[in-house]
């Protein structure tokens, strides 16, 4: 599992480490790091480093002076180095007086333009850790002379560092150098940090726990649950799930189907869609209601249940099922308008709530807001449930206050359906017997990347999706498992 840790917590950090090194050696270490990823990307970029041309774009504070360190760094490679100084009395003196030293030029605003039209990449020292709101008028002035891929240092500057948020000009970068410790703005707004490098500058003692996690595909692939050979189909974990309705029985389909798919414990369907769904995954034992569903070890509730009386009945059910339970859709709906059914649930029984953003904002009374992360975790306390908040990074909160982020890969989940195969995977895991915060950012790991193995650059269907969950487990199983 990965860290993050909000710009607050990182500076605490970089204070203590900074009182144990020499002055100016956390920066060259940044810098060094803002170099070698440079000349790394002039490679990729222009198949050459040497002569090549770099334009600084260098504010007021640390930020700028990473850059003008990187700058001469970037000098004994024989590159072109031109430093904007979009603050001049203010730029970073020692690292100014370095770039000099080893050739580097530095303009003022007016010369801005040409130097940034003929460059080769862009470095953006504008603003770091200390960033608020958008980019000033000086520096957005620029953004439409860069036309070369940019490289960030620490953050793409215009970027809220802990919310991720764009409230007006910022930049977009190609890729983001970062030093200690990566901040929520890595996770939060991937589209404009491109890849993310941390560079190690020491920190890591100084950090303490951390306020974000993100899975890896090995922490995927090390928790997903395999058989034994004393396993039988019923000590796995039977999943039940109830969603869809005659009408539609498409999100019946999807949800037990992927129930079915990500482990080997059995499937019960209960809902009006039970031929359906014994047609298409013959291996499910279907009944037509909760009440003669017999027993499971987690329920999947809501997709398609429609959030009428019968609705309601379905949910009160599987919530007194003493049972964890993954309300999604439908479900989410109901406990909405009608908050009273959680009297139902099973005190102490885990609940697992999969809002969008609309869902979110009905279940709350509140849109989740620039700070996703405070809602989320205040939503997870106040139903006392895991909140698996959907979007292009998802966020997960326990009740206890951890919170997991899952980075989409792209953007091909926007599809409807998606989200009834995510509610058959956190089931699955949830039957299992996985920790409910763990469960649910595995499935959400998972389900990207099965829109991503089958998408492949081109738009999918959630059956598509669907098909690829066994390719997405076999990929996190081969790296997790040693
Ligand atoms: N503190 C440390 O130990 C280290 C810090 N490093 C670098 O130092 C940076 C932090 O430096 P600083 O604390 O000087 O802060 P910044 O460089 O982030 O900010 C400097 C100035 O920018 C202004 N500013 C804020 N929002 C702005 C906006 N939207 N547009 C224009 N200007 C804006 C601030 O008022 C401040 O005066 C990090 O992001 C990192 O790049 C690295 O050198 C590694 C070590
Ligand atoms: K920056």
């Amino acid at each position: 599992m990965q860290g993050i840790w909000t710009t607050d917590r990182i500076r605490k950090a970089e204070e203590r480490l900074l009182a144990k090194t020499p002055e100016g050696a956390l920066m060259q270490r940044a810098a060094f790091g803002v170099a070698v990823q440079a000349v790394n990307m002039l490679e990729a970029h222009t198949g050459r480093v040497a002569a090549s041309r770099v334009a600084l774009l260098v504010g007021a504070g640390n930020n700028g002076g990473d850059a003008l360190w990187a700058g001469k760094f970037l000098r004994r490679h024989g590159v072109a180095v031109t430093a904007v100084l979009l603050n001049p009395e203010k730029a970073h003196a020692a690292g100014l007086a370095g770039l000099r030293r080893a050739g580097g030029r530095t303009v003022s605003l007016d010369a801005a333009p040409a130097v940034l039209e003929a460059a080769d990449l862009v470095i953006d020292g504008i603003v770091g850790l200390q960033a608020r709101g958008p980019l000033r008028e000086n520096a957005a002035g620029l953004l439409d002379h860069i036309s070369a891929p940019v490289l960030a240092v620490d953050l793409p500057s215009g970027v809220d560092p802990d919310h991720g948020t764009v409230d007006g000009p910022a930049i977009t970068a190609a890729r983001t150098v970062t030093f200690g410790a990566r901040k929520p703005v890595h996770v939060l707004n991937p589209e404009r940090c491109g890849e993310v490098v941390l560079i190690d500058i020491g920190l890591g003692p100084e950090l303490g726990a951390p306020d974000l996690q993100q899975l890896d595909a090995v922490d995927v692939g090390a928790a997903w649950p395999v058989p034994g050979p004393r396993d039988d189909k019923y000590s796995q974990g039977v999943t039940g799930v109830a969603a869809g309705s005659a009408t539609y029985p498409g999100a019946a389909v999807l949800a037990t189907g992927s129930a079915v798919l990500a482990t080997s414990g059995m499937v019960r369907y209960a809902g009006p869609a039970a031929d359906v769904v014994r047609s298409r995954w013959p291996e499910v034992v279907a009944t037509g209601s909760v009440t003669d569903a017999g027993r499971v070890q987690a329920w999947v509730v809501g997709p398609g249940i429609g959030t009428g009386n019968e609705g309601r009945r379905v949910l009160e059910h599987v919530l007194a099922a003493g049972v964890p339970v993954c309300a999604d859709a439908d479900a989410t709906t109901l406990i909405a308008q009608q908050p009273n059914v959680l009297d139902a649930r099973d005190p102490g029984t885990p609940l697992v709530l999969t809002p969008h953003a609309g869902e979110f904002e009905r279940l709350t009374g509140a849109p989740p807001g620039e700070d996703r992360v405070a809602a989320v975790k205040a939503a997870a306390r106040r139903f006392d449930a895991v909140v698996l908040l959907k979007g292009n990074t998802t966020l997960i909160a326990a009740p206890d206050g951890r919170v997991l982020a899952n980075v989409a890969r792209g953007s091909w989940l926007a599809t409807a359906g998606s989200g009834d195969v995510l509610s058959g995977l956190v089931g699955a895991l949830l039957a299992s017997g996985l920790d409910p915060w763990l469960a649910a950012g595995a499935a959400a790991y998972v389900h990207s990347l099965a829109a991503d193995l089958a998408a492949r650059g081109v738009p999918v269907s959630a059956s598509g999706v669907l098909a690829a969950i066994p390719d997405a487990v076999r990929h996190v199983r081969s790296l997790g498992v040693v």
